[in-house]
């Protein structure tokens, strides 16, 4: 795309359109005084078809200029520093007279100072001056300062009216912005809270990934994740790590007797009663239908087993009411124990095969990992 195809597609400055209302408004007030002062000064009449070129035309070309251009605002600041340039001529050719002079040069201080700061009066200032040194060239050096009373009076109103409409834009500007400034903070806030949502939506479907939905216990999946960790910590530590492996007894009976969803409400009860016994740095997860298993942290041998009795024993001494009937249900438990380093399947299948022991003496009670230091427990 060509510069000048992109300037067709881009829209111009805002300080464009602003300059372009200003400069068609004030320039023609300009226009109506210069032109009086011609008239009451008997002035050629030559000079009225180049005060409409300055004050009547000049705005419209500025502004297609501007709206032309690629860099919009650098076009529009080139057309102020003419418009001085215009303004210092017609002041010079003019013969000085004061009040015109004085509506035409703080006119452009205004419009340069408001779009560029000092610098922009500096700018303008330079302007005047090449205007004033073309003007004097062009028409000779004469001094004329005397304004007619109609002019002088058309003057003070037109530089009022050119004063007061460049502050009434700059007061619907600072307006816009306020509003625009406010919209932006209501948008940043509400990205904010979505932002904020998105977070907790997206810990929350973590945690769900991460829990057995029946008994909002972890799940499987979590422990393949953390038990290499927390095995990994505990030997970096030198601290010891059990496993017990629990399962209820004879479940099948509780489901063929009183219905699945008794069947859950017991796995609910054991989860409650194995939540409740474990400290906030073991990992309770449901391992299978009516398999838990509990990763004891820093926890011995011994101390684990003495776990597991506890579950056991509470479980045992716990009433389910089902449907008006009282129902007790057992469980047995296999503790496997390590303090070196050992694969986390491993440790499990000697839980697993502690519990098969449990289940094989008897059910209803916690069997540990070595024969030599198995810990049967019958209640
Ligand atoms: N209600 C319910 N039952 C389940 C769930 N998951 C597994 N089960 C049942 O648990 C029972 C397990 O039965 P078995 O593996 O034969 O074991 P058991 O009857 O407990 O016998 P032992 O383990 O040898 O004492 C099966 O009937 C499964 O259908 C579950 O989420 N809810």
């Amino acid at each position: 795309m060509s510069a000048k195809q992109i300037s067709h597609h881009l829209q111009p400055h805002w300080v464009v359109h602003m300059n372009r209302r200003i400069r068609s408004q004030s320039f023609a007030v300009a226009f109506l005084i210069l032109a009086t002062h011609v008239f009451f000064t008997e002035l050629s009449p030559w000079l009225y078809p180049a005060l409409a070129f300055s004050f009547l035309l000049w705005p419209q070309l500025a502004y297609l200029r501007a709206r032309k251009s690629v860099n919009s605002m650098y076009s529009e600041f080139n057309n102020l520093i003419i418009d001085s340039v215009i303004f210092g001529m017609w002041i010079s050719g003019l013969g000085y007279p004061v009040w015109i002079a004085f509506i035409l040069s703080i006119s452009i201080a205004v419009n340069l100072m408001v779009f560029r700061g000092p610098q922009g009066l500096m700018q303008a200032l330079a302007g005047l001056a090449a205007g004033i040194v073309t003007g004097s060239l062009f028409a000779g050096l004469r001094f004329m300062p005397d304004t007619h009373w109609i002019t002088t009076t058309l003057a003070i109103s037109g530089i009022s009216f050119h004063l007061l409409l460049v502050s009434y834009i700059a007061f619907t500007r600072n307006e816009v912005l306020h509003q625009s400034r406010k919209q932006q903070q209501l948008i940043e806030k509400e990205l904010k809270q979505q932002i904020e949502e998105n977070r907790l939506l997206q810990e929350q479907l973590q945690e769900q990934a991460n829990r057995d939905p029946l008994t909002g216990l972890y799940n499987r999946r979590y422990l393949d994740d953390s038990l290499h960790r927390e095995m990994a910590r505990c030997l970096r530590q030198g601290e010891p790590l059990s496993l017990v492996l629990i399962d209820l007894d004879h479940f099948k009976k509780v489901n063929d007797e009183y219905g699945h969803s008794a069947g859950d409400y017991v796995i609910n009860q054991l989860a409650a009663i194995l939540t409740s016994l474990s400290r906030a740095s073991d990992i309770v997860c449901r391992f299978g239908g009516e398999e838990f298993l509990v990763v004891l942290p820093g926890t011995g041998l011994e101390a684990a087993v003495a776990r597991a009795e506890e579950y056991r024993r509470m479980f045992e001494e716990t009433t389910m009411t089902i449907e008006g009937i009282n129902l007790t249900v057992t469980l047995s438990a296999g503790v496997a124990c390590s303090s070196r380093e050992v694969l986390p399947h491993d440790l499990i299948r000697q839980a697993d095969q502690a519990l098969y022991r449990a289940k094989e003496s008897g059910r209803n009670r916690v069997c540990s990992q070595a024969p030599s230091t198995d810990q049967a427990q019958k209640a």
